[in-house]
């Protein structure tokens, strides 16, 4: 088998049986394992330059967006191309807040729910509901998945903030209209609002976790969208995808592991002993970066303000360094956008376990922006595979029932 890495160049037609050079010759096809390094579409939502280490939305840096803007700004310029004026802004918040209560049926439904599902569960099943409920799940026109889109993300917040409160035994709070999209949720979540400092922080985070080109999660969206599904389903989806510690799970387990250490003078050796075990550091490493994530020095930046207005905030802006250090000592690898997310949630006074479904809160906006390019662009997406399992041969006839 050839890979992509070790693939002399070739030219000509790839089956699944092998490629046929102009030269008439069949080689075996190249393989390009995960996909790494095949560009599969084109987008127009974002530009991840991994060469510069930098990262648009909709041509803006990110950099300029957080510094400059609110969340409820981005996603409209996620979703419309443009950001919105002062009057667009305003109509956009009037139609999302009031969308935020969720039905009776998925408040009951949410009650049903085992605490023992991981809250990623929680959140897959409320999605999937929600398309139950939709009498136009299935009619796909622009407005109608905008609408939809919407919808899922005035009502994500309030299932996670549901899902919080009940695992620790309380009972909802519901969404207030008046509150921004941040205050909102920490008013669901823990009955008031947060210093500017961590809703300022926050807010960056979910900015930062909005969107990013082809990445696992998003490319399931695309791929089950072009076979002509409907968004509830992508984004059902796409949620599943997040959940794996490869992808979007990196920021609980970044805080499981930091935990573990416990103390930052432990962990340089305990990562020592860790890679020597050729076990993966979550938190680390990156399928495009492979100098540095273009979002981390701004993240890195919003968990150091945090720290500073949470009481015990140095323990891990010490043991952030500790292991950022040893891992480019050690291997020359690069923390990624979880590993400041993760003690940064923390600080904030989220359970680990919730760490994953407010990622999702802030990338429903990039998934469905990717749900409908790839609706009006469609082409159903199905890759090739090399076969190399046992030739074929016939069932033994001792075996055969008919
Ligand atoms: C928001 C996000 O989704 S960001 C990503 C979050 N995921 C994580 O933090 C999980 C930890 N990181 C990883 O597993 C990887 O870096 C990935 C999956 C993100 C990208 O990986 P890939 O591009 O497939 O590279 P791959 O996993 O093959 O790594 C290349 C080499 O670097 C090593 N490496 C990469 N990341 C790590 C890590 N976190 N810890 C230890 N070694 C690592 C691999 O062991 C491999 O070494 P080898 O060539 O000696 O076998
Ligand atoms: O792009 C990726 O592969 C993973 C990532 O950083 C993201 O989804 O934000």
């Amino acid at each position: 088998m050839t890979t992509a890495a070790d693939a002399s160049a070739t030219t000509g037609t790839t089956g699944t049986t092998g490629t046929t050079s102009t030269t008439g010759a069949t080689t075996e096809p190249v393989i390009h394992r995960g996909l790494a390094g095949v560009v599969a579409d084109t987008t127009k939502v974002s530009n991840v330059m991994a060469e510069t280490n930098s990262l648009t939305y909709r041509g803006y840096a990110v950099q300029d967006l957080t510094a400059h803007c609110s969340f409820e700004q981005v996603a409209y310029l996620l979703w419309h191309g443009e950001l919105p004026t002062p009057e667009e802004l305003v109509d956009f918040q009037a139609m999302q807040r009031p969308r935020r209560a969720l039905s009776p049926g998925l408040m009951l439904a949410l009650r049903l729910l085992p605490t023992s599902c991981h809250p990623m569960d929680t959140l897959r099943t409320a999605v999937s509901w929600i398309g139950t409920e939709d009498p136009d799940a299935g009619t796909y026109d622009e407005a109608a998945n905008q609408r939809k889109s919407e919808m899922l993300l005035a009502q994500i917040a309030t299932v996670v903030a549901i899902d919080h409160r009940r695992r620790l035994g309380q009972e909802p709070i519901p969404p207030d209209e008046s509150l921004n999209y941040v205050d909102n949720f920490f008013h669901m979540c823990f009955g008031s609002v947060p210093s500017p400092q961590i809703a300022r922080a926050f807010e960056t985070s979910l900015i930062l976790y909005m969107e990013h080109s082809f990445n696992a999660s998003t490319f399931t969206a695309r791929v089950v969208t072009s076979t002509m599904s409907d968004q509830y389903s992508a984004v059902t989806a796409a949620i599943g995808a997040l959940k794996g510690p490869l992808h979007g799970g990196a920021n609980e387990a970044v805080m499981h592991t930091m935990l573990e250490i416990g103390h930052p003078a432990k962990a340089a050796d305990w990562m020592r002993a860790e890679l020597a075990a050729h076990r993966k550091i979550m938190g680390f490493g990156h399928r495009v970066y492979k100098n540095e994530d273009s979002r981390v020095p701004t993240m890195k930046a919003a968990l150091w303000d945090t720290a500073a207005v949470v009481g015990g905030g140095e323990r891990w802006t010490e043991m952030y360094t500790a292991m950022e250090q040893t891992m480019l000592a050690e291997r020359g690898i690069y923390p990624n956008l979880d590993f400041p997310t993760g003690p940064a949630y923390y600080l904030m006074g989220f359970n680990i376990e919730m760490f994953t479904p407010m990622f999702v809160m802030s990338r429903v906006v990039g998934w469905t922006a990717h749900i409908a390019e790839q609706r009006a662009h469609n082409a159903l997406i199905r890759p090739l595979s090399s076969y190399d399992g046992v030739p074929q041969r016939a069932v033994p006839i001792e075996l055969a029932t008919r």
